[in-house]
């Protein structure tokens, strides 16, 4: 089933022509990595996704309709079935983790239970500390166990594991991977770790002045010659 489909998408700030003419399509069920130099556009490209940033041109379907012309009534339909990593608020500081887990649940009317997320996030230690009081990365993990909570059909996630030490990392793939196979959901994301990209993507997105110049299965970027990822990226990217 076709999640997102993206034609021949424009988006400029300004002068600044970011997005010149990209084609991209998700299947339920596909874990696809964003990737591109610093500037390239990524996060511009999930934003739209997420139906927070408007477009110039070219057409971007979820669910098979066209965001451009949809009434918010419709687009709040959409949005329900997204799910992002969001920003930290200040109201996030005033309340523990596991009241903003439970929050978060009634909000989406989530079935599922607290004490699972806590365990699986490893959250235990921390389910009575303040939000604000948590260091960067525990912030981060919050943040994406909250994206969980919704079991959303597409999930987004930007740069999820950046500031994570590597058993954080590694459980958060295990999480996304699990998600995947367990609800079909989709999973589109940045990262600028080729090595993420090259063990837990399905397909890779390559960014570059503007374009998706590369658009294709990892398998299919391996097979034809790189030894990884990582090197694939650093031989089509100048600096
Ligand atoms: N709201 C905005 N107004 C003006 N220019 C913007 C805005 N948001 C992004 N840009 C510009 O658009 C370009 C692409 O930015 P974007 O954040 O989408 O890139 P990115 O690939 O996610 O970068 P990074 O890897 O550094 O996070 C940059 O030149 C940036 O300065």
């Amino acid at each position: 089933m076709e999640i997102v489909r993206v034609n021949n998408l424009k988006k400029a700030y300004g002068d600044n022509k970011v997005l010149r003419g990209i084609d991209f399509k998700a299947n339920a069920g596909e874990v696809i990595g964003v990737i591109g130099k610093n500037g390239a556009g990524k996060s511009t490209f999930l934003e739209i996704l997420m139906t927070l940033k408007p477009y110039d041109s070219g057409n971007v379907l979820l669910f098979g309709k066209e965001l451009n012309g949809l009434s918010t009534n419709q687009l709040e339909h959409i949005r329900k079935d997204i799910s992002a990593v969001l920003q930290p608020t200040q109201f996030y500081k005033t309340l523990k983790v596991v009241e903003l887990l439970k929050l978060f649940k009634a909000y989406y009317k989530s079935p599922v239970d607290i004490e699972q997320i806590i365990t699986d996030f490893k959250l235990q230690p921390h389910r009575k500390k303040y939000f604000d009081k948590l260091s960067g990365g525990w912030k981060q993990i919050v943040s994406l166990a909250i994206a969980f909570l919704s079991e959303p059909k597409m999930l987004i996630l930007d740069e999820p594991t950046t500031g994570l030490d590597p058993h954080m990392r590694n459980m958060l793939w295990l999480y996304i991977t699990d998600y995947n196979k367990r609800t079909g959901g989709t999973v589109i994301l940045t990262t600028h770790n080729m090595d993420e990209v090259e063990l837990y993507c399905d397909k890779v997105m390559l960014l570059n002045d503007g374009i998706n110049e590369m658009f294709d299965t990892t398998e299919w970027i391996l097979s034809t010659g790189y030894k990884s990822i990582n090197d694939f990226y650093l031989s089509k990217v100048s600096i």
